[in-house]
């Protein structure tokens, strides 16, 4: 049971050892568990063809085929590689190269656009969106990752998806989410967040009687930091003028958030509550966010994300997350950008240490004013820079941040009579012990997004995303057989606990059935360690010790959720709108003072070293 003590204990999560879980020890224990395998191949579970595999082979993997027949339906528009500048190599600068399009990338590329910048965006996948994609199988449409999305609203300006899209004249068909997740608890704790705020206050206040005045007292918190962040235009902090203009417009607002910056949610639920199964239920509200507990999760996230859903609403974006980022790069494109898939970025070429092109595997490379990577930090400076030696800064960030765990997910199709008719879209299912919260394979994530639309599965049919936090080691030195058998077993165990928790006979109702690991986001996100992103090392200071977008390299920027203010598509977005200002800033297409510039910045990276 998680206490005020669970908040100041270190975390545990270094060694594998004390990562493991009562289910992965079971696991571990059996003929498929990393002891058993000594000396055991060691080759990779994918060392077939990526193309032309047609059996075993991972969902993203095969999506290269099926998605391809999908964009061929309602083709993707990118520039011809054949006559196209970005093809042909050295002869056309860009103002701008983003590496990659997940959603961090697709806003910072499609912002830069529209101020008129020349971008040219290089994904290394078939389709655009990173961890926001999809893919097609036996007439079932999956969502890669999330299917929770916030920020997709349509008042306020914290409704960063909307925002985005309609920059680049798209709107999306959305589908409102009554609930944006029902908790499945130990003690039996079932609540269901109901988009209409009062309803869940009701619903958790009546669990919790003696606790009614704390709850109000803390949700009323998050508000305070919410309206806050609500009244702001959002723009890069690293940018002197738009900053001070906000202060000086919005002071109240201004200090409000510089107040909760170096917070966390943990703290202040604390100063409210004292019932413990509560504060575990909180832990619980913060580990969607962030992968960690309360006291490890900012305020200022908690409080965007447990407001944003009645304030917004969580709405889905009719046929599929996918749609985002393929609206964002038909908007790209129209807007002058230019999108290469199939790009890997193998370099960022600096010429006096300053990021002046990129490589790609193909030898090919191509000069622009500025390089934005919008894959990791890790991936960005350990593998794609040729530098002595790591910059100060991103050491700073590693000692901060450590890499989340990476997740096992199961994409599932099932006939639709395994489901009671009244379930809800999203759930998180931890039965009895709330010491495994953060546990590998101790939390499931389940997302039904057929619930809230039906074309996603043949008719009669849903989709079931599965997803609980597995780390990378567990997977490694098996052999291809091994590595099979192991995801199976593993699906097993969590299939079976939704189907002992939440709908008895799922087994029997399924009729598709996929399996991804930390190897498979490693390789088809293109992610160190498959990581789901960056968690603090420590107890952190709120979202002081997070790095923005500019970096320690002249013209070398950051973008995605090891920038400020961390995982989450709507925090990636934000990201993404900072780095296309800070960048469009520096390349002549904002207002800019190089004082302030200097000044801020410098200040900015002091106030870093302090967390
Ligand atoms: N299950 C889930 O709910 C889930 C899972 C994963 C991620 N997400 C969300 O998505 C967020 C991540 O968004 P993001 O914008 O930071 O990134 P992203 O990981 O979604 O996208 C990065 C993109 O960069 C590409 N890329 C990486 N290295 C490359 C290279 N060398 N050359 C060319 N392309 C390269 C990848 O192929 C990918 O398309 C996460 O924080 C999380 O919130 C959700
Ligand atoms: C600069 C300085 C120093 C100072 C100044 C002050 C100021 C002005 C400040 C400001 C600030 C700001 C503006 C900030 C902002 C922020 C933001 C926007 C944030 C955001 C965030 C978000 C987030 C974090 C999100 C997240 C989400 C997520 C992660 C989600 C997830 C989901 C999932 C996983 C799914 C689930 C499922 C189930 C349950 C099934």
């Amino acid at each position: 049971m998680a206490s005020a003590a669970h908040c100041i204990s270190p975390i545990t999560s270094g060694s594998s050892s004390s990562r493991v879980s009562p289910i992965a020890k079971q696991l571990c224990a059996g003929r498929f568990g990393k002891s058993s395998l000594a000396g055991s191949s060691t080759s990779t579970p994918f060392s077939y063809s990526l193309l032309t595999t047609k059996v075993h082979c991972h969902p993203f993997a095969r999506s290269l085929k099926v998605s391809a027949t999908a964009i061929s339906a309602e083709p993707l528009v990118t520039t011809p590689s054949s006559d196209s500048t970005a093809a042909s190599g050295k002869e056309r600068d860009y103002d701008a190269i983003i590496v990659g399009s997940g959603m961090g990338g697709l806003v910072a590329a499609t912002q830069l656009a529209i101020r008129g910048a020349r971008v040219l965006l290089l994904e290394k996948y078939l389709i655009p969106g990173g961890s926001s994609g999809f893919y097609q199988r036996d007439g079932y449409t999956f969502d890669v990752g999330s299917s929770v999305m916030f920020g997709c609203g349509d008042k306020g300006s914290i409704n960063l998806i909307t925002r985005a899209l309609a920059d680049v004249g798209r709107k999306l068909e959305l589908l409102p989410d009554p609930t944006t997740v029902h908790y499945h608890m130990p003690n039996g704790l079932s609540v269901r967040v109901h988009r209409d705020y009062e309803a869940f206050l009701y619903e958790l206040t009546s669990t919790f009687p003696h606790e009614a005045k704390g709850i109000r007292s803390f949700y009323g918190e998050c508000w305070r930091v919410f309206n806050a962040l609500n009244s702001l235009e959002l723009k890069s902090l690293e940018e002197p003028l738009y900053l001070f203009g906000q202060f000086f417009k919005n002071p109240i607002a201004c200090l409000t958030l510089a107040y909760y910056l170096p917070q966390n949610a943990g703290d202040i639920a604390r100063k409210y509550i004292k019932d413990s199964q509560l504060l575990s239920f909180i832990d619980a509200e913060c580990f969607i966010v962030s992968t960690v507990d309360a006291c490890r999760t900012p305020m200022i996230n908690a409080s965007m994300v447990m407001c944003d859903r009645h304030y917004g609403g969580i709405n889905y974006p009719k046929g599929g997350v996918g749609g985002i980022p393929r609206q964002l790069a038909e908007g790209l494109i129209e807007r002058g950008g230019e999108i290469q898939y199939k790009a890997n970025v193998k370099k960022i070429l600096t010429k006096d240490g300053k990021a002046v092109g990129v490589k790609l595997a193909s030898g090919q490379e191509i000069l622009a004013k500025v390089v934005v990577s919008n894959a990791t930090r890790w991936d960005t400076f350990e593998k794609m820079l040729d530098l002595d030696q790591v910059p100060k800064e991103e050491k700073n960030f590693q000692k901060c941040y450590q890499k989340a765990p990476s997740f096992l997910s199961i994409h599932m199709g099932i006939r639709e009579e395994a489901l009671p008719t009244d379930t809800d879209c999203h759930h998180l299912v931890l039965e009895d012990d709330w010491n495994n919260l953060e546990a590998p394979y101790g939390t499931i994530f389940l997302s039904i997004p057929t619930v809230l639309d039906p074309s996603l599965a043949p008719e009669g049919h849903h989709i079931l995303h599965i997803f609980t936090t597995a780390w990378m080691d567990d997977w490694e030195g098996l052999s291809p057989a091994e590595y099979m058998a192991k995801k199976e077993a593993v699906a097993d165990v969590i299939i079976g606990r939704l189907e002992k928790m939440l709908f008895p006979g799922l087994r029997d109702a399924i009729t598709f059935k996929e399996i991804g690991t930390p190897k498979t986001h490693r390789r088809f996100l293109a992610r160190d360690a498959g990581t789901y992103g960056p968690i603090p090392a420590g107890r952190p200071k709120g979202l002081l010790g997070m790095p923005f977008n500019t970096t320690a390299v002249e013209g070398l920027y950051c973008v995605g959720d090891s920038c400020f203010p961390g995982q989450g598509v709507i925090a990636v977005a934000f990201s993404g709108i900072m780095c296309a200002h800070r960048v469009a800033a520096d390349i002549g297409l904002e207002r800019r003072s190089a004082i302030l510039d200097k000044g801020l910045l410098g200040l900015l990276s002091w106030f870093r070293t302090l967390a």
